[in-house]
């Protein structure tokens, strides 16, 4: 999916942006506060149906306005034209739409935009609490499988009933939880058998972009299931029964699942420099980009904010080029362009400008 032209209204700073972004590199370039993240903040809406900086949606409204909106005509892997929209208004009102059918539901809009972001925050996925990775495990299965996303809402619909019934201090192994208990187990187990497949399929495509990156690294990846590795779930659900009673929620199961790294045998945040941390990301996500490209045909967008920050322009080079060799769409925003001096190199480009959130083509 490529996305043609872009219209944003009353998104932070910016009032009225009308963008024709290239369908391979598109950069954007300004001071700081000028609103290039708020440029890829709103293409990050029709991603995920929210901000990668704020859980408030009130915060992205520009100043006194009743609400924003975020449309793109977007071209797919056949040529075929397709155009999106979202709107949010104060009032917390949402609505999306493709193709001029109006839908509540954002899946039906996410699930046509597959998008990835790279932030100096993103070393998060690596730093950060185990439910950062399995979001991202769970972005890319949610994109190539389409039973996953329902499959995942059964799971924590499930979960928390389950978790109702131990706060009421239930007795979970009476007759009459049996059939929940039973559908709780069989659901979580399905899960957790998708995850452990794409762990393994991204496994080795990671280790290939991670050499590339950091050389003088081995890296080791495993999948922690959110319980005992040699026990079953029911198995571990029933050792923690009185601890979950106690409580009052399930501790085990794939709620509770992570992806672990080790480098050359040690935690990656033990060992790693943030630099280094960063390409560590960087080389995930050009693994999922791959993944998600050879499992569905398709080809994924990716935007990266400010990418001068503690990426050596070696780096940042390898990172675009490995993007762009995979025919993704890549936004990229940097405050000085000299940040990306090797950009030269590539044709089909489009450079921008951003000046106190007005957008102009250079
Ligand atoms: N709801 C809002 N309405 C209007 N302006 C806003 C709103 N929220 C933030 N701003 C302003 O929008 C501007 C753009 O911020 P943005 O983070 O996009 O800048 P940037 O170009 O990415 O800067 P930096 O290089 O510092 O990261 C800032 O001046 C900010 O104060």
């Amino acid at each position: 999916m490529k996305l043609d032209e872009v219209q944003l209204t009353n998104f932070r700073n910016i009032s009225q942006v009308t963008l024709r972004p290239s369908p391979r590199l598109t950069v954007v370039s300004g001071v700081n506060g000028s609103g290039k993240s708020s440029l890829l903040e709103g293409l990050y809406y029709l991603g995920y149906g929210r901000s990668f900086r704020t859980k408030k949606h009130q915060s992205v409204i520009a100043h006194e306005q009743q609400g924003f909106s975020v449309f793109a005509r977007c071209v797919d892997e056949q040529g075929t034209e397709i155009k999106v929209g979202l709107e949010r208004n104060r009032h917390d009102e949402f609505t999306c739409s493709i193709d001029g059918t109006h839908s509540t539901r954002l899946s039906d809009l996410v699930s046509k935009i597959p998008i990835q972001l790279f932030t100096p925050q993103s070393t998060d996925l690596i730093l950060g609490s185990p439910s950062e990775r399995r979001r991202f495990c769970d972005w890319g299965l949610f994109h190539v499988e389409h039973d996953f996303h329902l499959l995942s809402q059964q799971y924590q619909k499930l979960l928390r009933h389950r978790n109702a019934l131990l706060k009421q201090q239930a007795n979970l192994a009476a007759p009459e939880h049996q059939y929940w208990e039973s559908q709780f187990d069989t659901v979580a187990n399905h899960i957790t058998a998708k995850r452990q497949v794409y762990v393994d399929k991204l496994t080795p495509i990671f280790e290939q972009f991670l050499a590339g990156f950091l050389p003088e690294f081995t890296v080791t990846v495993s999948y922690y299931k959110g319980w005992e590795k040699d026990a079953t779930l029911s198995g571990s659900l029933v050792k923690k029964a009185e601890y979950d009673g106690k409580i009052g929620h399930t501790s085990v199961g794939p709620h509770k699942a992570d992806i672990r790294f080790k480098l050359n045998g040690a935690n990656a945040q033990e060992i790693l420099s943030r630099g280094q941390l960063r390409m560590a990301v960087a080389a995930l996500q050009l693994a999922q980009t791959a993944l998600f490209s050879d499992l569905t045909a398709k080809k994924s967008i990716f935007l990266l904010d400010d990418v001068g920050a503690e990426l050596d322009i070696d780096k940042r080079e390898r990172f675009i080029d490995g993007l762009l060799d995979m025919d993704t769409q890549v936004f990229v925003t940097a405050i000085e362009r000299s940040q990306l001096n090797f950009i030269n190199k590539y044709n089909d480009k489009r450079m921008f400008h951003v000046e106190h959130g007005h957008v102009t083509e250079e």
